[in-house]
């Protein structure tokens, strides 16, 4: 994408004021909705008439005066008597508790499955998302009424835990609409970016995923509960409840009972329970709008192109930081197991600046993910060494990893802005991995981040620590993805195609600052690139891949002065010509022409 394509999506500082209504607290924008404002004032007099029904009325719900029989309304009973001399106030305001209690009930049982099996599911996916789909599929395939009955056959009615078996039948609809809202935002580079920065996964749902799930969540709960209501008086209605209580469900079983002789017996529970559901309903509306107006991160991952693997290694070094030999990385995909690395072997020096070179879909950045242990959990690597800083880097924990990672090994992605998550200001994004790794205070992290942020030529440190990534440029959001990635003084930095999104005036300032920083901090660097002037500009070294294989590893200059690969020599050719790399390949193996992969 173009820097002023970005633009036009995300917004500049010149934008800003389109975005500070889109940007209002949900809140303020709730209050802001007349219906919605009704609707709360409607359930806090419900649900305040139901809680102080004693204040209310001295009348008792249960108790019945035959005398009283059908008395009409006013004098001893301002809504009159039912059949058997019950006050209706009494019964209808004591009934609102059980109604609103039982809803509560079911809600609170569906979050609380619903909600981390969601999150778990989307979140490591691979088995225990298939089990936990599957139970929720079951449960959804289930007859809700047929449960319901059986559930009170076998418990006795008692209305609070037929609530209860309700939320547990509620609750795969709450599993999927978390699990669906985790598998989108699990996806955005910024989760990712998280991740490479070495924060864990606790802190990672909890400050990006947890943001994304809260507002459909509760949109749904405000459903639920509506429907809740209703299902809790059709329960009592068919005199299912618990004996003897007061309830809108009951109130209507005796108006039905008496239909023809007082109708209007109906209408204080009928009343009682559509004001109820129908406040709920279009509460849930409101939510909806309130808690949604809010920019999403548009940008996914990029859809990867497909390429054929082909071969040839190179050696390993011992005193390197990084040695990789024999890297092979694969997918399973419904035609089989698919290899896009296959076979990478490379060493990094501290110091050094190694190019990994390739048109797309060469399997650079599976190798870099591969290194980072980021694979996507359908993607398997394995390696015949895999070590950093001598220790191997195979087999470690997750724990370690998040350790080693953002830590002593950094990453700079290639687009910048989809790796900053729109929800937060570019202060926290920057301070929170050097409170995690470093233990920094809140004031020594900021103190670190604002020099970081001038020393990667950021010319407003202190605007842009309390700005949003919507209100930096491209240029600017690399360089401060940057200084995230060498805020924790890493060893290795992992650099893929960091200039690849932005302009062509900035790229050449942001290579000099990756350049500058490298030397300045004599870190090892991986620089994932297709571009042949990038590698003349910094790299010592460079690794040429083709279709997941190492064909050609050489010093810089020499590789320019006489390339010896076939596939060198025509990426040259490209990049001289200004021309695409895109000619026809063969196979080594067949001479066949390979897959077009862009
Ligand atoms: N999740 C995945 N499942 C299956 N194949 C994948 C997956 N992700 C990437 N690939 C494949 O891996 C191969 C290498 O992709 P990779 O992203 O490493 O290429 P690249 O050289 O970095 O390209 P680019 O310069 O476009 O980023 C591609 O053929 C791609 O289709």
């Amino acid at each position: 994408m173009t820097q002023s394509a970005r633009r036009d999506t995300r917004g500049t500082p010149d934008s800003t004021p389109g975005t500070a209504r889109r940007r209002g607290h949900p809140l303020s924008r709730l209050l802001h909705n007349r219906v919605a404002v009704v609707c709360l004032v409607l359930l806090a007099l419900i649900v305040a008439a139901s809680a102080f029904a004693p204040l209310l009325t001295s009348a008792s719900p249960t108790r019945s005066t035959l005398d009283d029989a059908f008395a009409p309304p006013g004098g001893g009973h301002l809504l009159g008597a039912d059949s058997v001399g019950r006050d209706v106030l009494a019964r209808l305001l004591y009934g609102g508790r059980v109604s609103l209690l039982g809803g509560f009930i079911a809600v609170v049982v569906a979050l609380l499955i619903g909600v981390p099996a969601g999150l778990l599911a989307g979140y490591y996916r691979g088995r225990l998302d298939a089990v936990v789909s599957w139970v929720a599929s079951l449960v959804m395939a289930a007859p809700a009424i047929m449960v319901l009955l059986v559930s009170i056959a076998a418990i006795g009615p008692d209305t609070n835990a037929t609530m209860a078996v309700l939320g547990l039948i509620l609750a795969p609809g709450v599993f999927r609409l978390v699990r669906a809202s985790v598998t989108s935002v699990r996806e955005e580079l910024y989760v990712d970016a998280a991740r490479v920065s070495g924060l864990g996964d606790a802190r990672i749902v909890r400050r990006h995923i947890l943001p994304v799930v809260q507002a459909p969540t509760i949109i749904q709960s405000a459903q639920m509960f509506g429907v809740a209501v209703v299902i809790q008086a059709g329960i009592e209605f068919l005199g299912l409840g618990s004996a003897g209580q007061a309830s809108w469900g009951a109130m209507l079983n005796e108006a039905f009972a008496n239909l023809y002789t007082k109708p209007t017996m109906l209408v204080a529970p009928g009343l009682a329970i559509v004001i109820t559901v129908a406040t709920l309903g279009l509460l849930a509306n409101a939510l909806r709008d309130a808690l949604l107006d809010t920019p999403g991160p548009a940008a996914r991952r990029r859809p990867r192109p497909a390429a054929a693997p082909a071969s040839t290694p190179g050696p390993a070094d011992d005193d390197s930081l990084l040695a990789v030999e024999d890297l092979r990385v694969t997918y399973a995909t419904r035609d089989g197991e698919r290899t896009v690395v296959d076979g990478v072997s490379l060493t990094v020096r501290r110091g050094e600046v190694v190019g990994l070179v390739g048109e797309s879909g060469s399997g650079k950045s599976q190798t870099a993910f591969a290194i980072l242990g980021l694979l996507p959990p359908e993607g398997r690597s394995e390696a015949g060494r895999l070590s950093f800083d001598g220790r191997d880097l195979r087999g470690l924990g997750r724990k370690e990893r998040n350790a080693l990672r953002g830590c002593r090994i950094a990453y700079v992605p290639q687009e910048p802005m989809s790796n900053l998550d729109p929800a937060f200001r570019i202060g926290t994004q920057l301070t929170d991995p050097m409170r995690a790794h470093l233990k920094l205070t809140a004031r020594e992290a900021r103190e670190k981040a604002l020099a970081l942020l001038e020393r990667v030529g950021i010319a407003e440190p202190e605007r842009v620590y309390h700005a949003y990534p919507h209100q930096i440029s491209g240029g600017m959001a690399q360089r401060v993805l940057i200084a995230g990635a060498v805020s924790c003084d890493p060893e290795l930095l992992i650099a893929d195609e960091p200039t690849t999104a932005l302009d062509v005036t900035v790229q050449a300032e942001v290579l000099d600052l990756l350049r500058e920083l490298q030397q300045e901090r004599e870190m090892g660097l991986i620089l994932v690139t297709h571009n042949f002037g990038v590698v003349a500009d910094i790299c010592d070294r460079v690794v040429v891949m083709r279709t997941g294989q190492v064909v050609e590893t050489a010093p810089a200059e020499k590789l320019f002065a006489e390339p010896r690969h076939e596939y060198t020599r025509m990426l040259l050719d490209s990049t001289l010509e200004d021309a695409p790399p895109r000619a026809p390949l063969r196979t080594p193996a067949t001479g066949g022409p390979l897959q077009e992969t862009v």
